[in-house]
């Protein structure tokens, strides 16, 4: 049974083009999800596809502390550029942790941690997510194979696990600046993200 309902979906213009926004619910937490689709994702050629994890201050507040935010646009600007492909914005708002539990984390980098020792600290793994109703979007979308904006290939290792097939990692580096290039050279280092290193931490 999908782990996923699909509620409801509507058109959403956005700067770069018309999407189809649409709604998921999760059935276990009742949690709401989305996905902004473009074209016809469902035939057999792979899809540029982007999971984005939830980042209320990246993608809405306009941080400059992780590369949430610039991810998130570039990603969609490529799918508008094909005209083709799908983004699930996925409610997992810090790794999983919740916004609170992430403040406080942001809290405890404030006074030198880095990312995964401040979620440890906190009595949290570095990353708590789970991408079963990803897999299970994904199939609710009719999306057969994916081209994968990722730099993580831990999301990549989870997907394939869930039998969602990964066609091709598309690289999406953007937006480092001073405020987040620790945090970029700490998720390349402890988390396995494949990052170009920049040695001028700020
Ligand atoms: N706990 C915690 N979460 C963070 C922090 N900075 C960003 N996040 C969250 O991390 C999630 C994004 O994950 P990332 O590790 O940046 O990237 P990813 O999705 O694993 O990998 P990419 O696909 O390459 O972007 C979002 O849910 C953010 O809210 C932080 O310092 N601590
Ligand atoms: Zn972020």
């Amino acid at each position: 049974m999908s782990s996923v309902t699909l509620v409801a979906q509507s058109k959403l213009p956005t700067p770069w083009g018309i999407f189809t926004l649409v709604g998921f619910e999760e059935m276990a937490t009742g949690k709401d999800h989305a996905a902004l689709v473009m074209g016809d994702v469902t035939t057999n050629e792979p899809v540029l596809a982007r999971i984005h994890s939830e980042c209320l201050t990246g993608d809405a507040l306009f941080s400059l502390r992780c590369d949430c935010g610039f991810q998130l646009q570039a990603a969609l600007e490529r799918i508008a550029k094909q005209k083709r492909g799908v983004l699930l914005y996925v409610r997992q708002e810090g790794r999983g942790i919740g916004l609170l539990n992430k403040i406080r984390a942001y809290h405890l980098q404030d006074q030198g941690a880095d990312t995964v020792d401040a979620n440890v600290a906190l009595g949290f793994a570095a990353d708590l997510r789970d991408y079963t109703i990803c897999a299970d979007m994904l199939k609710a979308l009719g999306v057969n194979q994916v081209d994968l904006m990722t730099n993580n290939p831990r999301k990549i290792k989870s997907l394939q696990k869930l039998d969602v097939q990964v066609h091709a990692r598309v690289p999406l580096q953007e937006g480092r600046n001073p405020y987040n290039n620790f945090y970029l050279n700490t998720k390349a280092g402890k988390l396995g993200h494949m990052l170009e290193q920049d040695d001028k931490e700020a």
